[in-house]
């Protein structure tokens, strides 16, 4: 039997759970969350979607890892969100006590797992689950770039009133600041962006989206955005176990939190690269022809978190 879990039920969990139900690529989905009956009830309201949307997918929720059973791929996305006024690194002691425990659990429960890491700060966090499980580091990738690259791609698509399938672009380097947006390799309509939008809209477009987690924190006030991100951490795992929606492409290169063995001049250490996942995990790390001062940025995005990562 095939199954997916996805480790915390709240915002994010929910949309990434509802996801993959909604796929029907694997025969169960399995969410756990330690907050009373909050995985379960939200495992029965994603089965009751079912016949709405066309989908036969066993969902069950669960209060612990162990209840969930072997997972071929496991999400992370417990812990803490941030609140208006918080930036993510301030999470970063809270959420490295809960997703390290539940890490020593997945590795115990699921050994050949793939794991999608969500929780914030995504860049530490992905690496400490990879300390915790002593995984691969080619099963244990973080989510980010992903959703980096599809807010862009979104803000680019209003402003120059094109689809979104006609802007091509992917966003590297770490989640937040330094994000990394090489404008060698963004598109509108096949023609390079800049010769389609000037440059002054072009560099808002990108500091736009770097702040897009912030910009959806302070309009709900409460909580951090969702929708996007339990999207893209479901269609990592759906691109991974040939489970392709609509809008996927097999094989694609896409933008993920990962352990680089020297490509980029990078060595060890977790940041945000072109990949193309394969069932197992990463199947490659994606050599683009970067620009110098895009590779100076993306080198620099690493050092920052490597220097984040060794004051945890
Ligand atoms: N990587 C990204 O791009 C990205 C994007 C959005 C959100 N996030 C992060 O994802 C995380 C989840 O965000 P959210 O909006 O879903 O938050 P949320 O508060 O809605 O959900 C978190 C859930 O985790 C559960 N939880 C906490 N500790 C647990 C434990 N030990 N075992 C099981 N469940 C536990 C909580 O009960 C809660 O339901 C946050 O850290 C957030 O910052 C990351």
């Amino acid at each position: 039997m095939s199954r997916v879990t996805v480790i915390g039920a709240g915002n994010v969990g929910t949309i990434a759970g509802m996801s993959l139900a909604a796929s029907g690529r694997f025969d169960e989905v399995v969410l756990v969350d330690n907050a009373g009956g909050r995985a379960a009830g939200i495992a029965l309201d994603i089965t009751h979607s079912g016949p709405l949307l066309g989908f036969s997918t066993r969902v069950r929720g669960e209060r612990t890892v162990a209840e969930a059973g072997a997972s071929e791929y496991v999400i992370i996305t417990a812990g803490r969100a941030r609140t208006p006024g918080m930036g993510r690194a301030d999470l970063v002691g809270v959420n490295a006590a809960i997703v390290g425990d539940l890490a020593a659990q997945v590795a115990q429960v699921s050994p050949g797992a793939v794991i999608v890491v969500v929780t914030n700060p995504v860049d530490e966090m992905t690496q400490h689950v990879q300390a915790v499980t002593g995984f691969p580091t080619e099963r244990v990738i973080g989510m980010a770039g992903l959703l980096d690259s599809a807010r862009f791609r979104a803000l680019t698509a209003l402003e120059a009133k094109v689809t979104n399938e006609e802007v091509s672009a992917i966003a590297l380097g770490s989640h937040g600041d330094e994000m990394v947006l090489p404008l060698s390799q963004a598109t509108i309509d096949g023609r390079p962006i800049l010769d389609v939008l000037d440059a002054d809209t072009v560099d808002g477009l990108v500091d736009r989206a770097r702040n897009s987690g912030g910009e959806v924190v302070g309009l709900l006030g409460n909580g951090s955005a969702f929708v996007a991100p339990g999207t893209s951490a479901a269609r990592m795992v759906l691109d991974m176990a040939g489970g392709f929606g609509r809008s996927a492409v097999a094989g694609e290169t896409i933008s993920a939190t990962v352990a680089p063995s020297g490509q980029y001049g990078i060595d060890g250490g977790y940041v945000g690269l072109p990949v193309r996942l394969g069932p197992t995990g990463v199947a490659e790390i994606v050599e683009l022809d970067l620009s110098d001062d895009e590779l100076t940025q993306l080198r620099s995005a690493a050092a920052a978190i490597a220097e984040r990562v060794s004051a945890m």
